[in-house]
């Protein structure tokens, strides 16, 4: 028999990937396409779901055509991709009625204050595991429904859908025949209750979301649908057989299947989830409960912390400011002088996620004086980056009892080696980069492959893990808790920033 493959699809925030993997868990081919962000309003957030799917298209159809594959030589395809993006789709016609709401997209903060002032704290927390924030998917839905002129009628006589990247995407890769998604991704919409697994009624209520609209939540890793279309090739197809949001993909790519295992991942935002076991574990720290994964009738909760701008700040200094060309000049830079001289910069763009939950903080570079050049300042953003996972760290350790030995880290930021070296002296923790930077796709891969007996267990898997370089804490206690307390200083001064809109609208 020819040797088979596994095409993994990585929908990420700011770029579409495509990914083919052996049995050995290596990268044989990627191709990468980067696609508009629309910001219509200050903390408004969007993509073109058609944009979405064209570039998530066509770096699949590449990656095949530079291997000389087709379909037939794919055993299964993983989908793994941003998560809580929302897109409300016409049933009949497959065309998006709006633009995607992104995650870190803010106009529904309002609606979640009023939801707040209404009590629902507790309850939604018990439900879903999540905090009431505009990060996630349903006060989206709402605002859609809300806000595009028809959307309500329509979508109670049940002529619309609703789904997360991953659903859309394999709405449309299976020329409609599947309208699914995974429990992971399911798990980020706030309208899911991750204790019974289903959607829940009483929330949706709430919120005015007709129950029609929702895909139906399945495993991780199962078959789903086949391809069909132009990616489908003319000799025959392959199974879509594994889903999983981004965050909970890269837990699972980075082999983190036992208790207490967690990895950081640092691509436009950063994301530190622990392997928390089959039962969820409730956070006292302003952490999420989230699933991991649905895989083989069980199910593993992680517990997440999630910051909103990690690289997205390395973007801003290099689009926005021009004060570099490209993100990996950071690295030197930052190098170049022995400290930021005092600077701090809080990148909450969009407001803080875990663990301050403040839809109202703003950015801001502070401590500057006239000695503060580019330097300092690209060194800031970098820091600050470190600083954001202390904070998750902290929390997590708090939550879980666990004292990590070491993290290990993914994601488009950790080729800067000055911060992955900042990050373990400030943690006091090792950093362990693996080979295999793309952990995201590499999940998503083993989760379809495992669907189709690709790979037999996750033992098999287990030892394909491998180590690129670990980075040493190399700061003394001292030195480092007094940075850290000048970062908790410099939050407290960027809270509660922008005043409220109460329009929703
Ligand atoms: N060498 C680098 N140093 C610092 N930041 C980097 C470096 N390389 C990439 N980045 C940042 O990492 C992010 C891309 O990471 P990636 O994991 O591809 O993100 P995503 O999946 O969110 O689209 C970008 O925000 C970019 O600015
Ligand atoms: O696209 P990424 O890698 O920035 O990940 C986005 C997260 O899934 C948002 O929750």
């Amino acid at each position: 028999m020819t040797e088979k493959y596994i095409l993994a699809l990585d929908q990420g925030t700011t770029s579409s990937r495509a990914i083919i993997f052996d049995h050995a868990g290596r990268a044989l081919c990627q191709r990468s396409q980067e696609f508009r962000q629309i910001y219509p309003k200050p903390g408004w957030v969007e993509h073109n779901a058609e944009d979405i799917w064209s570039s998530q298209l066509n770096v699949g159809v590449q990656v095949l055509q530079d291997q000389g594959l087709t379909m037939s030589d794919i055993a299964a395809v993983g989908i793994t991709n941003q998560r809580e993006t929302t897109i409300v789709w016409d049933r009949r016609t497959g065309a998006p009625i709006h633009n995607a709401i992104v995650w870190q997209d803010r106009r529904t903060a309002g609606y979640c204050d009023e939801l707040k002032r209404a009590g629902w704290e507790e309850k939604i927390r018990a439900k879903t595991g999540l905090v009431i924030d505009a990060y996630f998917s349903g006060s989206k839905v709402k605002w859609l429904l809300d806000n595009v002129p028809g959307a309500r009628e329509k979508a109670e006589r049940g002529e619309l859908m609703f789904g997360t990247v991953d659903t859309f995407l394999v709405w449309r890769l299976s020329a409609g025949a599947a309208h699914v998604t995974d429990f992971s991704n399911a798990s980020r919409t706030m309208l899911f209750n991750i204790h019974t697994l289903e959607w829940d009624d009483e929330i949706l209520t709430e919120m005015g979301i007709p129950r029609s609209m929702l895909p139906e939540v399945r495993q991780s890793s199962e078959i789903y649908a086949e391809i069909q279309g132009r990616l489908r090739g003319a000799n025959g197809t392959a199974p879509i057989a594994g889903i999983a949001g981004d965050q909970q993909a890269a837990t699972f790519g980075q082999a983190c299947f036992d208790v207490g295992q967690a990895k950081n991942t640092y691509g436009t935002g950063c994301f530190l989830l622990m392997n928390t076991g089959n039962k969820p574990v409730e956070s006292k720290n302003n952490l999420l409960t989230t699933i991991g994964w649905g895989l083989n009738g069980k199910i593993t909760y992680c517990l997440e912390g999630s910051v909103f701008v990690a690289g997205a700040a390395v973007q801003y200094l290099r689009d926005s400011l021009g004060i570099v060309g490209a993100a990996g000049e950071t690295e030197a830079l930052a190098a170049s002088v022995a400290s930021s001289g005092g600077v701090y910069f809080v990148p909450a763009f969009v407001g803080l996620g875990a663990p301050y939950w403040d839809q109202y903080a703003r950015g801001a570079i502070m401590g500057l004086t006239r000695g503060s050049g580019r330097a300092e300042i690209v060194r800031a953003t970098l820091e600050a980056v470190a600083y954001q996972s202390r904070d998750l760290l902290e929390a997590m350790t708090a939550d879980s009892g666990v004292t990590l030995s070491e993290l290990r880290v993914d994601g488009g930021m950790v080729a800067n080696n000055f911060l992955m070296q900042f990050q373990s002296d400030l943690l006091g923790v090792a950093v362990e980069r693996p080979r295999v930077a793309e952990t995201t796709a590499l999940g998503a891969a083993y989760l379809a492959g495992l669907a189709v007996g690709y790979w037999k267990n996750i033992d098999e898997i287990k030892s394909n893990w491998a180590l690129d370089k670990r980075f040493d804490p190399a700061m003394d206690k001292a030195h480092r808790d007094k940075a850290y307390a000048g970062w908790k200083r410099a939050v407290e001064r960027v809270r509660a920033w922008e005043e409220p809109d109460e329009s929703f609208g």
